[in-house]
């Protein structure tokens, strides 16, 4: 609980202040309530003691209200100091989250890792800020009433008190074993939740696949995954129910104990009849503090793994921290791979001392069998990842010297997928350029031949798009990356793909706005179709991640002999007849 009190500080930061002033409200409430129970004491002192007065029933009346009044206004602060911090600082938190996964390196959003993210937004940040306060006020409360009422009944008669406290020792040894168990179904049943997200989200993403062909089988995975949660929900409460009930009785053996002897002591005259009343009420109200702790444990633990969760996505290195300090503005960039590996897993090599240079006013195709590195080599280039051994160099500077901001805003990238933002069609490929004008954005959409689609749009330019551009198709999509790349008129260009998704007719359409925007520029051209890049001024052959070649078309052809089979395959392709 400390530990877990520590992290929520950290998240706190200059909110800690806050937190203090309500814990202090919460022990000044727990504190009222203990005096309360005091004078129910004094009072039935009094009354089997004969010296109950019509003055001392007016004294004790006025001193429970106002107690009962200082509860409640400590009891008020408590919450209104307590009740934001949780929503302001979850808050924050979202938000820094938001920024920093902006700056993790590409290759980090695998589909289990963005299970974990949304897991991290729909789940653990909601439940830290829904319940962390309500946990740590409750330990408070409890722990202060236990001290409170542990002094108050150890000034009334200590024997009475020892041997009602004999139950936390048997209780406090089951509660560390009942803490591990927890602590593993607890993770168990996280895990579950994952998984659940994990293939409800692909089922989702999936249903075009699973209804063209009635793959029935995918909804029975999620069911599975369903009940799978619901098992481990399950048998996380049925333990935390049979745990919570040893400890009950454990606690109450101390209460057993002190009402058996108390008899005895005070049949021997040695205790008066008003003490162990008191004890006898007491006793139960006692271990109630320590009853509810554990009650409060299951939540204690899950928001445990949840501020874990969250710590671990804030732990993350980004890929800002690792990029150097060198500013770079120059408008052209010749572009040099010097011995550049790069692995995902620190085991297979993804790219393999890779070296090559590329000048201005060219254009590098890459191609090769799928998987064999050209995504990575290509996104390796703005920063998106980092070669683990050897050196990128741009106009012979490293790089991972160079400020990333200032890399990235050196390339433009037409990826294969292009996301759309839920914002108006100018704004989508305003991005390409923040500081562009109407009027240019329009310019570049016509170069990209956006234009006449665009014009077609209820609201034209200001049709909002709906999320990731879903309503538009593939190859408009394209187009809009197309203009964006347009606008940010980098000194490098990366096309992964970029022309997949065009029909013949739209692809010669705009062959032009390519052509104009490349002009001058360092080019990068990923492609299965090896007619579209055979005027490259160079094409790299990747195999494995390893360079089998670099040259021009009619020379691999000569000394490239994967080169050679895969423009054969694409030849007999094309003479295909159905
Ligand atoms: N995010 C990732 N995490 C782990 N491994 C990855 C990741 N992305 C790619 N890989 C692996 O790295 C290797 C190279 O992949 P890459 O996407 O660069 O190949 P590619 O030539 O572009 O393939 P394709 O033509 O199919 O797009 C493959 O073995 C791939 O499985």
């Amino acid at each position: 609980m400390i530990a877990m009190i520590r992290k929520f500080l950290d998240l706190a930061g200059e909110r800690k202040k806050q937190l203090y002033l309500a814990w202090l409200f919460q022990a000044l409430t727990s504190i009222c309530e203990g005096a309360i129970y005091f004078m129910l004491f004094l009072a039935i002192k009094d009354i089997l003691g004969g010296s109950f007065t019509r003055e001392k029933l007016i004294q004790y009346s006025l001193m429970f209200l106002v107690y009962t009044v200082l509860h409640f206004i400590f009891y008020y602060f408590t919450i209104v100091k307590q009740r934001p911090v949780s929503y302001a600082m979850m808050r924050d938190e979202r938000l820094s989250i938001a920024a920093k996964i902006k700056q993790f390196p590409l290759y980090y959003f695998t589909k289990d890792k963005i299970s974990q993210l949304t897991s991290l937004f729909t789940t653990d940040l909601s439940f830290v800020e829904m319940n962390i306060m309500e946990i740590i006020a409750g330990f408070v409360s409890s722990m202060i009433m236990t001290v409170v009422f542990a002094l108050m009944l150890l000034s009334v008669d200590w024997r009475m008190a020892l041997l009602l406290f004999v139950g936390i020792i048997p209780g406090y040894i089951l509660y560390q074993q009942f803490q591990k168990s927890m602590v593993q179904l607890g993770e168990q049943k996280k895990n579950a939740q994952v998984v659940m997200i994990d293939s409800t989200l692909e089922y989702v993403q999936g249903m075009e696949t699973i209804k063209a062909y009635r793959l029935e089988q995918s909804g029975k995975l999620v069911e599975n995954q369903v009940d799978r949660y619901c098992t481990a929900s399950d048998r996380y409460e049925a333990t935390l129910t049979n745990w919570s009930m040893g400890y009950k009785i454990c606690l109450n053996l101390g209460l057993f104990l002190s009402l058996g002897v108390g008899i005895a002591m005070v049949r021997s005259g040695s205790l008066t009849p008003a003490t162990y009343l008191f004890f006898a009420i007491m006793g139960i109200i006692f271990y109630r503090p320590l009853e509810a702790l554990m009650g409060s444990f299951a939540m204690m633990n899950l928001a445990n793994a949840s501020l874990d969760n969250i710590a671990e996505i804030n732990n993350l290195p980004t890929e800002n921290e690792k990029q150097g300090t060198t500013q770079f503005a120059d408008i052209q960039a010749d572009v040099r791979f010097e011995n550049v590996s790069f692995s995902y897993d620190g085991k297979r090599e993804a790219v393999s001392h890779v070296s090559f240079s590329a000048k201005p006013g060219t254009i590098t195709a890459l191609v090769g069998p799928s998987g064999s590195g050209k995504s990575t080599l290509l996104n390796l280039i703005p920063g998106f990842i980092t070669p683990k051994n050897g050196r990128i160099l741009l106009n012979g500077k490293d790089a991972a010297a160079l400020k990333h901001s200032d890399l990235v805003r050196h390339v433009s990238v037409v990826f294969q997928e292009v996301y759309l933002f839920q914002d108006t069609m100018m704004n989508n490929i305003r991005m390409g350029n923040q500081s562009t004008t109407d009027e240019q954005v329009i310019e570049a959409a016509k170069k990209a031949h956006c234009h006449e689609f665009i014009e077609k749009l209820p609201q034209g330019y200001q049709t909002i798009i709906s999320e990731g551009g879903a309503s538009l198709s593939g190859g408009e999509r394209q187009r809009v990356a197309i203009a964006r790349a347009i606008l940010k008129d980098s000194p490098i260009i990366l096309l992964d793909e970029a022309l997949s998704s065009l029909d013949a007719e739209n692809a010669v359409a705009i062959q032009k706005g390519i052509e104009e925007m490349i002009k001058g520029k360092t080019v990068f051209l990923v492609s299965h179709t090896l007619s579209y890049i055979q005027n490259a001024d160079q094409i790299l052959v990747l195999s494995d991640g390893f360079l089998q070649g670099c040259g021009k078309h009619d020379e691999l052809l000569q000394s490239v002999p994967l080169y050679k089979t895969m423009w054969e395959k694409e030849k007999s392709i094309k003479s295909w007849k159905l």
